[in-house]
């Protein structure tokens, strides 16, 4: 094949780190690049898809939007991921640049690791894979379990269990990055960025470069073309799981559960946010997303709740003939009474 390879780049991050924002943002300023978009979402409701096509960006139309829903891409490799690669690869216009944002709580390294697959070498490499991190989050020592306490518990109780997935999922995404953006610094004083930055630097044994951002707004140039070819160096960037199984066991996916949530319309939205946010403290919710239809209102809710942190704003207006509904995505642990959860929310618009 006598084709240039086709440049990809992977966006990594946990849940709600910003990494649909930083996208957009991206689509946007590409500088009349046509970008083919690959997202992977946890859970079936595509609000990230919906997000991103509805930023309109002339070099990404709906068509070069491809939304990988069937669970998580290290899982799904094979059936989903390689045959979605080989039809765009196909395409009569092929793209100048590939973009996959992965799942919040996927592992990177499976997914560098499928551009090692025979056709798909030829004609694609990983540019770069760029980790973004949450930097309020981590600030509040979201991700900064203390070990030696952990340590001296477990070893009074065996049957503690020590990992923590969240945190080994936030590592082993760092561990894969060439390039780690630290977002949500509007968020953080200088004093926070100072931790944020030594927290991650002690987390990750490379040395990725670092640069810090607000709502993902980071210049295309910076982004794009990093040109690393990460795929060639996937075994330096090896998991906590593939470093404990090295015979590559598959890993549990029960750690974390989604699930959806219709509902009719909303008549007080402030009311209804306020309640949510008990019942994500309550319920120890990750991530909360989805539209909000709200009672005599043109135009669509849409609903961003990262932890206690909610965002909201009106995207855009139902269209004509869209059945109009309210519809939420809630993403948390496998302990997470998914129930209850569930009622508390069906039950705000009740009564
Ligand atoms: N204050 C602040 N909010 C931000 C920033 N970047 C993103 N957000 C908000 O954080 C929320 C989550 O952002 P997303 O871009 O959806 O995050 P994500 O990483 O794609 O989330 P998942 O797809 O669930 O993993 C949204 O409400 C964003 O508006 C930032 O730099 N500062």
């Amino acid at each position: 094949m006598n084709q240039q390879k086709i440049p990809a780049t992977v966006i990594t991050g946990f849940l709600g780190a910003g990494k649909t924002t930083m996208i957009r943002n991206l689509l946007t300023n590409a500088g009349g690049k046509k970008i083919a978009l690959i997202i992977n979402e946890f859970g079936d409701l595509g609000v990230d898809g919906e997000v991103l096509k509805g930023c309109g960006a002339e070099n990404c139309s709906e068509d070069d939007i491809i939304e990988l829903t069937n669970g998580c891409i290290c899982c799904t490799v094979a059936d989903d991921f390689i045959p979605t690669m080989t039809k765009l690869l196909e395409r009569e216009q092929r793209p100048d640049h590939i973009v996959i944002e992965t799942s919040g709580l996927a592992l990177p390294q499976p997914l560098v690791a499928a551009f090692n697959w025979p056709d798909i070498r030829t004609q694609v490499t990983v540019d770069g894979v760029i980790t973004v991190v949450d930097s309020a989050a981590v600030a509040a020592g979201r991700f900064a379990d203390d070990h030696d306490a952990v340590e001296a518990a477990r070893s009074e109780d065996d049957s503690l269990d020590h990992e923590s997935p969240i945190e080994e999922l936030f590592e082993d995404q760092l561990t894969c990055a060439d390039l780690i953006v630290l977002n949500k610094t509007d968020l953080i004083d200088g004093d926070g960025l100072g931790r944020v930055k030594s927290e991650v630097a002690s987390r990750v044994a490379r040395k990725p470069v670092m640069i810090e951002a607000m709502n993902g707004e980071v210049p295309a140039g910076v982004l794009l073309g990093l040109g690393i070819g990460t795929e060639d160096d996937i075994a330096n960037r090896k998991s906590h799981h593939e470093l404990e199984h090295e015979e590559g066991t598959p890993h549990d996916h029960d750690e974390f559960d989604s699930f959806v949530v219709e509902l009719g319309a909303v008549s007080d939205p402030t009311g209804f946010v306020e309640k949510l946010k008990d019942i994500i403290a309550e319920h120890d919710v990750l991530r909360l997303k989805g539209f909000i239809d709200v009672s005599n209102k043109p135009m669509r809710l849409q609903l961003q709740a990262v932890g206690s942190r909610i965002d909201q704003y009106f995207d855009r207006a139902w269209a004509a003939g869209e059945a109009r509904r309210t519809r939420l995505v809630v993403i948390g642990l496998h302990e997470m009474n998914q129930d209850a959860v569930r009622k508390a929310i069906e039950a705000l618009i009740q009564g």
